[in-house]
């Protein structure tokens, strides 16, 4: 029986206060994120942005201990499903390969080298594609794999996307049927989708599949509920995280939480959708600032569905997905980071930036004065980019 490696891969956190920084400086680094057309502006930018964020992130981090939980869950994630799979059968080691933070990817793909692995499974733990996410993560092992012919040699088997897989779909109604038994009118309660956003542009110009993924995923959510607790309930899907002054996708969950206020609604119960694992998003961005959000707009239950974690139907859902994977043909990295649309993904190949020929040109000068304007920003502490919340 072959060896098999089971390749998670995730965003990654800071652990500690002072890895705020450095984590945002190599998030920023990535074109997956912030795209721009002149590829020598992408380090001094990324550091421009980290600094100036850090103030903020770092206040967010210490409201939830000091640090993101996202390392020590992942790798319980990736304990439990290697030994769901050992009890199967599989002989399966999971590494935990992170785009930002430790362990990186590279470490991981090290791990798999050394350990004489025979084959590979890819396992984003993002349910949902995205250029922003599952992809870059896909990009970096593709230039993992070109620059290394040990990697290369080992055969690969991506999973893409499995936002529609039963075993996840049955996991997360499981879960908010418990949070709506519990409600004082289970029937009337308001489910509430928050899922992350991306901007807008990334769905609309770059084909990204997210939205069309998400959207399905709640549907199918609903249905699966409506099934465990014998009536329907109302819901609303919305987005948040935004970062930037560019538009992301709508309705923002702040606005949405807002309406559904001044509509009367009374109990609310908030879904995490497009994360399997709790993290600063999950204790910062919902437990605190949208409960305060919906709580002046006139809610008075709001009740937060927790993120799946370990959940026991979870992790066979992902041993199902990697038995699946493994059953079905190779799907390289290629495969596994196309998008639907046939566009270039990077800014740096002329992805979508302009109208015309001299658009190129244009946007290397707008992105100069952006830069300036940042480093005024930067040395004044006032600006556009406060005024709109970015720094
Ligand atoms: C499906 C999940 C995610 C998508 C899509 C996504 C897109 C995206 N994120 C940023 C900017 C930031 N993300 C940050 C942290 C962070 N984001 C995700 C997930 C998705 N991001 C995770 C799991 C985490 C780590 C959380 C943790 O616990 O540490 C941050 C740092 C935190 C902060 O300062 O708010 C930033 C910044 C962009 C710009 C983007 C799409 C382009
Ligand atoms: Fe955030
Ligand atoms: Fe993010």
């Amino acid at each position: 029986m072959a060896r098999v490696g089971v390749l998670l891969l995730n965003l990654g956190g800071p652990e500690r206060i002072e890895d705020v920084g450095p984590f945002l400086y190599n998030l920023f680094s990535d074109p997956e994120i912030i795209r721009l057309p002149t590829p020598a502006l992408q380090k001094p930018l990324a550091w421009l942005i980290s600094t100036l964020r850090s103030g903020k992130s770092k206040e967010a981090y210490r409201s939830i201990g000091g640090g993101s939980p996202l390392r020590r869950i992942t790798e319980q994630q990736a304990r439990e499903l290697q030994s769901r799979l050992r009890q199967e059968g599989v002989d399966a080691t999971s590494y935990v390969a992170m785009r930002y933070w430790h362990p990186f990817t590279e470490s991981a793909v090290g791990d798999i080298k050394a350990d004489g692995v025979e084959e590979v499974v890819v396992l984003p733990l993002y349910p949902h594609f995205s250029i922003s996410t599952s992809g870059s993560s896909f990009r970096e092992l593709q230039r993992l794999r070109h620059a290394d012919p040990a990697f290369r040699r080992l055969p690969i088997r991506c999973i893409r996307s499995w936002y529609d897989h039963p075993g996840y779909i049955n996991a997360m109604a499981g879960l908010i049927a418990r949070e709506i038994r519990n409600c004082e009118a289970p029937a009337s309660a308001h489910i509430f989708f928050s899922a992350h956003g991306v901007p807008k542009s990334y769905v609309e110009e770059a084909g990204d599949p997210y939205q069309k993924e998400i959207e399905a995923c709640a549907a199918l959510v609903m249905e699966r509920l409506a099934q465990l607790l014998g009536h329907p309930n109302p819901s609303t899907l919305a987005y948040q995280s935004r970062v930037g002054p560019v538009e992301w996708l709508k309705p923002y969950t702040e606005d949405a939480l807002r309406e559904l206020g001044e509509q009367g609604v009374q109990e609310l119960v908030v879904v995490p959708i497009s994360f399997v694992s709790e993290h600063i998003e999950t204790l910062e961005e919902i437990d605190i600032e949208y409960r305060e959000i919906a709580t002046e707009a006139g809610v008075s239950h709001f009740r937060r569905v927790p993120a799946l974690d370990t959940d026991p139907t979870f992790i066979q859902g992902l041993a199902d997905l990697v038995q699946e994977a493994m059953a079905g043909p190779e799907v390289n990295l290629d495969m596994a980071a196309q998008l639907p649309k046939k566009v270039k993904l990077y800014p740096q190949d002329k992805w979508a930036w302009g109208w015309n020929n001299s658009s190129e040109v244009w946007n290397g000068r707008l992105a100069m004065v952006g830069f300036s304007a940042f480093l005024l920003e930067l040395l004044t502490g006032h600006g556009p980019l406060h005024a709109l919340g970015l720094l």
